[in-house]
């Protein structure tokens, strides 16, 4: 038998169970010889073996493929408790890698050269793993060290093998902070942001990236939030409010900072997006980004002029070993740091620069602080410190990434910073260990790492083997449960395509995925999501997609819809140099001419720190969660929960509401010729032929005139009226996404298109819609049927009835 030949055959079992639900086509001597053929080619696998004994029980008995499913039950119950305990063990023995490295950190970056500096200046370092030598004077070199030092060569992925075990940390329930902190132009956001191109990414796209892919190899159920904000002038500004044209430049809701009684940091109205792959928080990004206070300086074109904060919250209930329920990750570009007299700054650019200067010194003072274990942390001294009380300190991991600028020009700047870097590793730089003592921290580090790889890989192991039970257990269950069975059997997904599947489309893998990968025994009915309430707290992750119109539009009309809110003029026309947005005295929204910062600002006066009761639900302690299955039955409860109260919104009704925002932008999403509207003053009308355009149109012209001037906030969220909506708008915008996803796909280079390779529930809707669901059946079985008859014609001498039943 050739080599492609065996492939398909090898791919049977995987087939079998996708063609259950045609059982009732397919006749005894069909199944016996399939079986004998199965066996034949894999005698030991034991998946084989269960598949096999599958086809062979297909018919009335059902008591045996209950008793199986109960085996198989056991099994996942047993591997997810073997994965609980090595996940245990991993988090430790990470915990204590990071614990030995040092929970806070500081790394060193050094920009290369730009083109027209290299030619006049002349490098005063010399570099080696961990120290920067700096020649202050002709004969005086001083001595800096750091954690890690990367030098102008070192890569966008050097950096980020250093930072990727902090971040993991965060899927294991630690608060984390990344800072990037330099002079202005000194790469911070280079390194944070990085370029487009896949080698240049930075820290923030290449961290969300790793915690997507692990999150989804984990098995456990994260609910991700992304938000969005700077600190402009001492301010806190939400980056994802949008100011549109419509919004009509009216005070935005402020926000404020609370404590909660655990010491929990919350920010009061700050958006909240539920995100489930790295392409939407990328969108978000994107959005958050043009919104950003930018200028030029005499230092850097597009200087900073606040401090830009990315926060990814974290939360599963069904993952008892995390540390904590709810932790954040936050990723933070901070504003350059500039000596006043070098910028030559006067006016509103003083101003900025003396607010940045300010807050970086609180932070320099509270990371001093738990450097030296001072009693008192000064957290309340400015904004920012205020805001990452709970995420700096304690257990919380933190790394600094401290960057300097190679040019002699800089040198004070660059002295500067590096003595900020030395203040913040303080402690270890003053008690130098000996050096046995450092070879045998080296030792432990080593040994740990090895630890922590092993039993990521032994994690992994597990992992597979659980999704393999879980598929197995869904085809067993499989011909009752789900309509698109029947398209799925022209999708063997088979382990070997699985295998050469890239690993970068992991991206795809999402929130939805992890969790329909659960057992479906540990989700609740619907019968027990009634009796115990549930049925209206399904999980924002979980909740079930809106179903797509009928009729497809064509697509250049989605794709439009959905670009339109982050369209750099529709954007930039609201932020643009000429025309910023500034804040008087008190505080409201006056549009007036400002010298060149794109900014504008969101925020109460002073801000405060308040003292907010939670209830006793909400205070679900680690050491407190109930067990794993108990979790599972009322995470969809909690996350909803939790969701609520956080203020917390799905990435539909996000993009929802910045395509609301502008009602110029509604009447090109949906576009419709002109013709007055009798409900509204609004000239919209659907096309005649399609009477669901029609009703959209309707709902989409009710809610513009009702929406048009709501922000996208905590409010908003919970607006009786919005709910009562939700549907219609999630049904229109749920296709535009799609949309969106593949067009924004397309534009990114080295980003395959996920959703449309691997979404095996997509491809047969698109099937449905397209009205040609029978003759790609058709084509199909034809495949199939001509595959075996020529392999069983060739070496395994079949009975005449197997391929006849073929035939049916
Ligand atoms: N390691 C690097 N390799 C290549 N180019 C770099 C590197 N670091 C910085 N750059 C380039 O230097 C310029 C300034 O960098 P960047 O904007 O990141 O500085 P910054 O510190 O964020 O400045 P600001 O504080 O004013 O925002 C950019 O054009 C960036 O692409």
């Amino acid at each position: 038998m050739d080599g492609e030949s065996r492939k398909t055959m090898q791919n049977l079992p995987g087939t079998l169970p996708s063609l259950m639900g045609f059982n009732k086509y397919l006749t005894p001597n069909w199944i016996e010889s399939v079986s004998h053929i199965i066996k034949e080619l894999s005698p030991t696998e034991a998946k084989t073996n269960v598949i096999v004994q599958m086809a062979q029980n297909i018919g009335p008995d059902d008591a045996e493929a209950d008793a199986e499913i109960a085996k198989i039950q056991d099994e996942l119950v047993s591997l997810n408790a073997q994965l609980k305990q090595i996940t245990l063990q991993r988090r430790q023995s990470l915990n204590n890698y990071l614990d030995l490295k040092g929970n806070i950190r500081v790394f060193c970056r050094v920009r290369p050269f730009h083109h027209e500096e290299s030619y006049q200046s002349r490098s005063l370092f010399t570099l080696d793993e961990s120290n920067v030598f700096l020649k202050v004077a002709e004969t005086k070199i001083k001595q800096y060290k750091f954690d890690k030092v990367f030098n102008q060569s070192s890569t966008q992925g050097d950096v980020f093998a250093e930072v990727e075990p902090v971040i993991k940390s965060a899927l294991d329930g630690y608060n984390v902070c990344i800072f990037a902190y330099g002079q202005t132009g000194s790469g911070k956001t280079y390194t944070m942001e990085g370029k487009p191109t896949p080698t240049d990414l930075g820290v923030i796209p290449r961290g969300i990236q790793a915690l997507f892919d692990r999150a989804s190899e984990n098995n456990r159920r994260f609910l991700f939030t992304f938000s969005m904000l700077e600190i402009y002038m001492g301010n806190l500004r939400d980056l994802l409010v949008p100011r549109s044209k419509t919004y009509g430049f009216k005070k935005e809701p402020s926000l404020s900072i609370k404590t909660n009684p655990d010491g929990g940091i919350e920010i009061e109205n700050l958006v909240a997006v539920t995100v489930n792959s790295f392409q939407e928080v990328k969108r978000l990004y994107e959005v958050g980004t043009r919104l950003r206070s930018t200028a030029y300086t005499m230092a850097n074109s597009t200087s900073s002029r606040s401090h830009c904060l990315i926060r990814l919250s974290l939360t599963s209930f069904d993952a008892p070993e995390r540390k904590k329920a709810t932790n954040k990750l936050w990723m933070i570009d901070l504003g350059g740091s500039e000596r006043l007299v070098k910028t030559k700054a006067t006016g509103k650019r003083l101003k900025e620069g003396k607010a940045i200067n300010l807050s970086l010194s609180a932070l320099g003072d509270v990371i001093d602080a738990l450097q030296t274990k001072k009693a008192h942390v000064p957290y309340r001294n400015s904004k920012l410190t205020t805001v990452l009380r709970d995420s700096l300190g304690c257990d919380s991991k933190t790394l600094m990434l401290v960057h300097i600028r190679p040019n002699e020009d800089d040198l004070c700047e660059t002295i500067c910073t590096l003595g900020f870097a030395t203040r913040v590793r303080s402690v270890r730089l003053e008690n130098e260990e000996p050096p046995e003592e450092k070879a045998r921290k080296e030792h432990l580090l080593t040994e740990l790492e090895r630890k922590v790889s092993d039993l990521e890989q032994d994690c992994e192991d597990i992992t597979r083997k659980i999704k393999r039970l879980e598929e197995t257990m869904e085809h067993l269950k499989g011909p009752q449960s789900s309509v698109s069975t029947n398209f799925v059997v022209s999708h063997p997904l088979s382990e070997d395509l699985k295998a050469d599947v890239p690993k970068n489309t992991k991206n795809s893998k999402n929130c939805r995925e992890v969790s329909s990968r659960l057992p479906s025994f540990m989700k609740p009915t619907a019968s027990s999501q009634q009796r115990i309430g549930l049925t209206k707290h399904i999980p924002v992750s979980n909740r079930t997609k809106p179903p797509v119109p009928p009729k497809r539009r064509p697509s250049s009309v989605y794709a439009e819809s959905v670009r339109l809110p982050v369209n750099p003029t529709t954007w930039q026309s609201e932020c643009s140099s000429e025309c910023s947005i500034s804040m008087t005295s008190d505080m409201s929204w006056m549009p007036t001419v400002q010298d060149g910062t794109d900014c504008s600002q969101q925020d109460t006066s002073e801000y405060e720190t308040k003292q907010v009761i939670f209830s006793e639900h909400e205070k679900l302690l680690p050491g407190q969660l109930p067990s794993l299955v108990e979790c599972q039955l009322a995470e969809s409860g909690k996350m909803q929960n939790k969701t609520e109260e956080m203020g917390i919104i799905d990435i539909d009704s996000w993009i929802h509401q910045q395509i609301i925002e502008n009602t110029g932008i509604c009447q090109r999403v949906l576009d419709i010729p002109e013709a007055k509207d009798e409900d509204s003053n609004l000239k919209l009308k659907p096309p005649m032929q399609n009477v669901d355009g029609i009703k959209q149109a309707k709902a989409m012209n009710q809610l513009t005139s009702t929406e048009s001037c709501t922000p996208p906030s905590k409010e908003l969220c919970s607006n009786a009226n919005m709910k009562e909506q939700k549907n219609e708008r999630l049904a229109y915008h749920g296709s535009s996404r799609r949309s969106l996803q593949e067009t924004l796909d397309k534009c990114m280079p080295g980003q395959p298109d996920k959703e449309s390779k691997i979404d095996p529930i997509i491809q047969p809707e698109i099937r449905v819609q397209d009205g040609k669901p029978t003759k790609f059946f058709q084509a199909l079985q034809t495949a199939w049927v001509g595959a075996l008859l020529g392999l069983g014609t060739m070496s395994l001498g079949l009975e005449q009835d197997f391929f006849q039943s073929l035939t049916l």
